[in-house]
């Protein structure tokens, strides 16, 4: 069999897939099948990291938020991914990962702080990592988290795993004559404004030469074809 195309990958899992048919929160059915994806990849050695998005629960910038304080929504929005970590951890559990889930804000009496070496030896010891609390700074997303922990840990590539099988021209859900493409470079995808991932996280991995996979996470088995390197989804290069 084939070797994995990565050692280590950042794994962005939109809180907004975790919905699944449901009109918000988890669906049972829907995270189990996105953590046997990640099992699935674990079990061939590749070293997994995970932020895991909010849009499930609470955005700062959703019609819900109006009216109030921005960054007091945003760490509304930071406390939803807490939960969705929590989610996701614990149905790792069930299917025999181990994984350590670690805030970007400090809430010691319900998951560890991030600390750098720390998620580097979790990943080195096989154990999966979910980074939680985005950033930790108001007016940012959890796209942005994705591009900076995956720097800071050397992640080979940013899995952007969203409800779309990658970047189109146009906004997929609104324009039915958007077109795919095969692969994209950072600046033209800024230069167009193409809103699959916020333009901080397309900077950020650009200047760090990190390319980002942008690819379905509802298509049975696409994330261990992306691991494996086959044909599947957007590539976001230099
Ligand atoms: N040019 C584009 N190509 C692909 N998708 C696009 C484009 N423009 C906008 N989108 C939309 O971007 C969305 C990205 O989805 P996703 O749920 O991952 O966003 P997110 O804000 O990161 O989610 P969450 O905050 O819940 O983690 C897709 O659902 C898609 O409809
Ligand atoms: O670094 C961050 C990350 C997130 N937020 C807030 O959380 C919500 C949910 O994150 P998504 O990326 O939209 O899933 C986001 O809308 C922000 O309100 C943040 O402030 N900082």
């Amino acid at each position: 069999m084939s070797k994995p195309a990565y050692q280590r990958v950042l794994l962005k899992l939109s809180g907004e897939a975790l919905m699944g048919d449901d009109p918000f929160g988890i669906n049972r059915a829907t995270i189990e099948r996105m953590v046997a994806d990640v099992a699935e990849v674990a079990k061939l050695g590749v070293q997994v990291a995970v932020v895991i998005g909010g849009g499930n629960i609470f955005r700062g910038v959703a019609p819900g938020a109006q009216g109030m304080d921005r960054a007091t929504a945003d760490y509304m929005g930071m406390l939803a991914t807490v939960m969705n970590a929590l989610a996701l951890a614990d149905a790792m559990r069930h299917v025999g990962i181990t994984a350590r889930v670690m805030s970007a804000i400090g809430i010691e009496q319900v998951v560890e702080p991030y600390v750098r070496p720390k998620a580097l030896q979790y990943l080195e010891e096989g154990k999966v990592v979910v980074f939680a609390a985005g950033t930790g700074n108001p007016f940012f997303t959890t796209d942005t988290a994705a591009a900076l922990r995956g720097a800071e840990i050397s992640a080979e590539i940013v899995l952007k795993a969203t409800k779309v099988d990658g970047v189109y021209s146009a906004d997929p859900k609104k324009d039915p004559h958007a077109t795919r493409y095969e692969n994209i470079s950072f600046d033209e995808a800024i230069a167009k404004h193409l809103q699959v991932m916020d333009a901080t996280a397309f900077a950020l991995c650009r200047d760090q030469k990190l390319p980002i996979k942008v690819f379905s996470i509802v298509k049975p088995g696409a994330l261990t074809r992306v691991i494996m390197g086959e044909d599947e989804g957007t590539l976001v290069h230099v």
